[in-house]
């Protein structure tokens, strides 16, 4: 569709459409948002970012993606909403207007596009990218299992055909390279918030150990705040702590390389909903999915701006 304002931001959208909707999103926020292609997919897709920025030149940044579990399709749409609240809020809302004037986002809404289109066309439980390598039968690298830190421990696997393959070595897939390169070449991203589905959990590092991360206690209690601004929109209850004491012990993912290459405000979210409808949440819970996760990141990024 020619505009954004015909796009319904209370639905799930294909590949295109949302590629389509990046485009006139940009076009009609340019005074705010612009595009960066950061690289491409195993298929060759342009893997796309978008910059919130009001000046400045390399100011320190939020780093937020989501869709990286390309089944996880309640994480997209979030994106697209919350790229939609920012530019809405800039100028009302004196915390983001705070935030914006200080530091810029970057927000990589579809992370996994291959992976993403095969939802669509094939198989709507596909987790990992469409990687595939000479005799080897097994398609796909789990990206959240990718990264160089931890990489090939304790929760992931070497077994291509599993779920949380690592691939053979870290960074060994586009898609995490892209941004891996991106962030290191910035230099100044500051927060990562990495966005996954479901269980309703908001967690930091580690995912590879039960050790502590250094400001254990200082993430522990922002989690703590972004979770109770979370249940005060419609009481939705998320659990929080780390990765590992949390969920289980995971090797190789996003948020514990983003800790170790000194982004201290690392977090991943699971959100809705804890399995009634899992992978396939409604698409009348998108608008309040999102509505609450804003609360939280913003929470967080209110918090990085500050310390
Ligand atoms: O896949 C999901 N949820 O979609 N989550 C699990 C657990 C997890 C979440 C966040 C960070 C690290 C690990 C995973 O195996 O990756
Ligand atoms: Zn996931």
């Amino acid at each position: 569709e020619r505009s954004t304002s015909s796009f319904s931001y209370s639905s799930y959208h294909t590949l295109e459409e949302i590629y389509s909707w990046i485009d006139n999103f940009v076009t009609e926020h340019s005074d705010i948002v612009s595009k960066i292609q950061i690289g491409h997919s195993f298929e060759n897709r342009s893997i796309l970012v978008l910059k919130f920025s009001t000046g400045g030149s390399q100011r320190r940044a939020i780093w937020i993606d989501t869709g990286i579990h390309s089944r996880e399709w309640i994480t997209h749409a979030t994106g697209i909403w919350t790229a939609k609240k920012i530019v809405s809020e800039y100028g009302k809302d004196r915390i983001l207007t705070n935030i914006l004037n200080a530091m810029d986002i970057f927000m990589e809404i579809v992370t996994n596009p291959d992976g993403f289109a095969f939802t669509h066309s094939m198989n709507r439980l596909w987790r990992k990218n469409k990687s595939t390598r000479p005799g080897i039968f097994c398609i796909g690298v789990d990206l959240n299992r990718n990264w160089k830190s931890g990489f090939g421990g304790n929760g992931s696997n070497n077994n291509p055909c599993s779920e949380t393959y690592h691939g053979p070595c870290p960074q060994s897939e586009s898609e995490v390279a892209a941004i891996v390169d991106f962030i290191t070449a910035h230099g100044n991203i500051k927060a990562l918030i990495s966005i996954h589905s479901y269980s309703q959990m908001l967690m930091y590092p580690y995912g590879r150990s039960l050790e502590p991360v250094s400001n254990q206690k200082e993430l522990y209690n922002l989690a703590k705040d972004a979770v109770q601004a979370m249940y005060g929109v419609h009481g939705i209850e998320y659990i929080y702590g780390s990765i590992s004491t949390t969920l289980y012990v995971a090797s190789g993912i996003t948020v514990d390389w983003a800790y170790d290459s000194g982004i201290k405000y690392s977090f991943s979210f699971e959100l809705r909903d804890t399995g009634r409808y899992g992978f396939l949440l409604p698409a009348s819970q998108i608008v309040p999915t999102a509505q609450e996760t804003w609360m939280a990141i913003r929470t967080i990024m209110e918090h990085t701006q500050n310390h």
